[in-house]
């Protein structure tokens, strides 16, 4: 075994191969600012030259010439500095001696009138050594240049012995050696003891957290297809009578996957993350293992919490608890009590109905309310309002002898927004989460990245408060709090998941995606429409409402069909029920049920015209409003069949506005963004993004409103030219530059919407050339004039 001498890379075959590993060092930009904070040696090195420069000019009271020199010293220094700063903190002093060298060799160079580059770190690998001029020197500096000729005797020996090295391998040995010495490239003996760290492998990974930790990584995957018997999940035959009266027959993959991980066990596993499509069944999924935990316990305590970001959705949810409860309440379980608090009542109502007293035996807590309330007491008074003895906010509850009244809740599980369940921790006496070994983050996306009044951290704040025994889970040797987080478009951002302060992850995903990508239903189709004039984009979106009932009376969308008729029968008969009561309490000659019963007719008449449900997204609360109105007076026949929806909807009338859609009493639904998350409209046929999705989330949310649960479903999307590049770039993943989140089985089609110039309806599937879409005179001025009506009715 023998050594061999490497040449820096630029070819420089005699370069100090001590300045050649330090410079390398330093030009490397992960090294370089590392080695340059590491104090030690550096500062050892400074000192060192330091003193160098320095001693001999204060000694020697200097002239304007050596003040020369000095400035020049001190260049050296700092080059000096420059490559022992990147050296190793291992480095013995000789590294001090050769670096030194280098520092003084470039000042002589410098001296000779060399370039700029050539005093470069680079510079001077690149040039072999050269014979030193003789040079004059004064007696201060002869010292300096006798320990340079010292150390350059000693650098030729060096090269020499190299050189003799090289020679030696024999021919058959070389390409033994040659592969060797790839291995061992970096280990260069005999040319002076010069320990390097190890070289810092340059770790390309981006700080933006593009590193994902194993559980995102690695997450729990399954098959789209898989369903699973109820009875395989540990549920009882009567539990499962129940779920199946309600409409839950087998598991779906998702819940098939999180409910065993939810069930708490001996060994509890660890919270729980769930990304997958729209309308897979997340809700049951941690509904059903939560309601069957805590239906074992006798006492009512706030057990769980359940955060939604919108007031429709804590309701949705609602629906789906009471469900479960009634399942597992069977067998003299107890039926789990259900709250919401969601900020549409009065605050104090909701404290009512959340919040109950009890008496608590405790003798001092009684005598001491009992001394506060007689020095109160104002005996003057008839008034005893004052006697409090502890009494909570919410009642009138008086204590008992040795007792003293609490308020605790009155729900084991509170489904709510963010912002009223900071109102409650906040202000509500004896709110407290100290049993809550469930915590649920529903829409985690959305709830994450917005943060109201810090919700989280006042949550976690509360959970990390740990009192013996109160957050254990039934059967299970752990404790809570557990967490659930959960979305269709799950967040990949770690700074964000951190924040939920994570035990021991899982992340449950549908087969084909990874973290961070979105998966559409493999039931949905997806169509996009070019809106070639986009003045006239409302008479767009009429022929595509056409087209879309032309398309279920045609059955191409065989559940929305089978859905749409028996919601009409369905209309019908709670229709009739409800004009019979109306008029049995009214007179027929009242004019107001005449009304009613003209527009029930005239809804009657428009529902058979229009055979399925579609819900129009817009971009705002106005343009919603706007297109609603605009397409009641554009089509005067399907006006009645129209609903709209924004945000600032009261909260009662979206609910009733919900539910006759989800009768199908109204068929149309205008609506802004406020329904694009998580809300599950029974058999909704259709969506259309009238305006574009900011986003590609929003784009899978919104769209994911329909294909629910296995059904089929319709997207449709317009889009105007300038959006078409962003459309089919950011949402199909099509056209330069493209790249999606978004994970599709099929593809997305095309369609042209509009008349041909012979004034003839064209609707097919796949882009048209050649043909000027328009649309005729008469209906481009029944539009502007409906246009002309709307601007007047907005005047008032
Ligand atoms: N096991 C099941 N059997 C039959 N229907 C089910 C089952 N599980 C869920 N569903 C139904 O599937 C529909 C979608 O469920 P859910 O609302 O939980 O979807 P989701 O995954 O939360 O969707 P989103 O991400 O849009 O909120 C609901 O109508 C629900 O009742």
């Amino acid at each position: 075994m023998y050594s061999r001498y490497i040449p820096p890379p630029n070819g420089g075959a005699t370069a100090n191969t001590a300045s050649y590993q330090a410079t390398n060092a330093y030009n490397d930009p992960v090294t370089a600012p590392q080695q340059n904070t590491d104090t030690p040696v550096a500062t050892k090195k400074i000192t060192f030259e330091d003193t160098d420069d320095t001693a001999p000019i204060a000694s020697t009271n200097a002239s304007s010439g050596r003040e020369t020199r000095h400035s020049e010293k001190k260049e050296k220094s700092r080059t000096s500095e420059k490559y022992t700063s990147a050296q190793s903190p291992e480095a013995p002093d000789d590294d001090t001696t050769t670096a030194k060298e280098h520092g003084s060799k470039k000042r002589k160079r410098k001296e000779e009138g060399l370039t700029n580059s050539s005093t470069t770190p680079e510079g001077n690998l690149a040039k072999p050594p050269k014979k030193e001029k003789k040079k004059k020197k004064s007696e201060k500096e002869a010292p300096e240049d006798d320990e340079e000729d010292k150390v350059h005797q000693r650098h030729k020996a060096v090269f020499e012995k190299i050189g003799r090295s090289l020679q030696r391998p024999s021919t058959e040995d070389t390409s033994k050696q040659e592969s060797e010495d790839e291995k061992e490239e970096d280990e260069v003996h005999d040319l002076g003891p010069i320990p390097q760290p190890e070289p810092v492998v340059f770790d390309e990974s981006k700080l933006t957290y593009d590193t994902l930790p194993a559980w995102l990584s690695s997450p729990i995957r399954v098959t789209r297809e898989t369903r699973c018997p109820f009875s395989d999940l540990g549920i009882s035959s009567k539990s499962i009578d129940i779920l199946k009266s309600k409409g839950f027959e087998d598991a779906f993959a998702v819940q098939a996957a999180a409910i065993p991980l939810l069930t708490p066990g001996l060994d509890r596993q660890g919270d729980v993350v769930i990304s997958a499509p729209t309308g897979s069944g997340k809700t049951l999924s941690y509904v059903l293992p939560m309601i069957r935990d805590i239906s074992q316990g006798q006492v009512t305590r706030l057990r769980a919490i359940i955060v939604l970001p919108t007031r429709d959705l804590v309701q949705q949810v609602q629906a789906t608890c009471e469900a479960c409860s009634a399942a597992f309440s069977v067998d003299k379980r107890k039926r789990v009590k259900i709250g919401t608090a969601v900020g549409n009542k009065a605050f104090k109502a909701e404290q009512e109905k959340l919040m109950t007293e009890i008496q608590k035996y405790d003798p001092q807590g009684y005598m001491k309310a009992l001394e506060r309330s007689l020095k109160l007491v104002n005996f003057d008074s008839d008034d005893d309002e004052e006697y409090d003895f502890g009494r909570s906010d919410i009642g009138a509850s008086r204590p008992v002898l040795d007792h003293v009244v609490e308020s605790i809740p009155a729900v084991d599980i509170l489904i709510c927004t963010p912002g009223r369940l900071v109102e409650h921790i906040t202000k509500t006496k004896g709110f407290t989460l100290d049993y809550v070994r469930w915590l649920v983050v529903d829409e985690a996306d959305k709830l994450l990245a917005q943060d109201y009044q810090q919700w989280l951290d006042l949550v976690l704040k509360k959970l990390s408060v740990n009192k013996p025994s109160h957050r254990d889970f039934p059967n299970s040797n752990k404790t809570g709090p557990r967490k659930v987080i959960l979305s269709a478009t799950m967040t990949r951002d770690l700074s964000l998941l951190n924040g939920l302060k994570l035990s021991r992850p899982h992340l449950v995903v549908l087969e084909g995606t990874k973290s961070g990508e979105h998966l559409l239903p493999s039931s949905l189709k997806e169509v996009a429409i070019r809106v070639r004039d986009p003045g006239l984009k409302p008479l767009y979106l009429v022929d595509l409402l056409w087209h879309i009932n032309k398309l279920s009376i045609s059955d191409t969308a065989p559940d929305a069909k089978s859905s749409d008729s028996g919601s009409d029968s369905d209309s019908t008969s709670e229709s009739e029920s409800d004009s019979d009561s109306e008029s049995s309490s009214d007179s027929d000659s009242d004019s107001g049920t005449n009304r009613k019963e003209d527009t029930r007719k005239q809804a009657k008449s428009a529902a058979a015209k229009f055979n399925t449900t579609v819900l129009i997204f817009t971009k705002s609360n106005e343009a919603t409003l706007r297109l609603s109105r605009l397409l009641s007076i554009l089509v005067p026949e399907l006006a009645p069949l129209i609903g709209t929806l924004t945000s600032s909807t009261k909260t009662s009338k979206r609910a009733q506005i919900l539910a006759e859609f989800a009768r199908s009493r109204l068929r149309i639904l205008v609506a802004s963004d406020l329904v694009s998350r998580g809300i599950d409209l029974a058999n909704l046929g259709h969506v259309i993004n009238y305006d574009m999705p900011i986003n590609a989330a929003s784009y899978v949310h919104r769209v994911g409103r329909t294909a629910r649960a296995g059904r089929v479903g319709y997207a449709w999307t317009l889009y105007e030219h300038a959006q078409g590049r962003r459309f089919w770039r950011d949402f199909v993943g099509q056209g330069e530059g493209a790249s999606t989140e978004i994970i599709r089985v099929g593809k997305v089609e095309k369609m042209l919407v509009g008349e041909d110039e012979d004034g003839d309806v064209e609707m097919e599937d796949g882009a048209v050339k050649g043909k000027k879409i328009t649309f005729a005179e008469d209906r481009i001025k029944a539009y502007e004039a409906a246009l002309e009506q709307l601007g007047k009715e907005a005047r008032g």
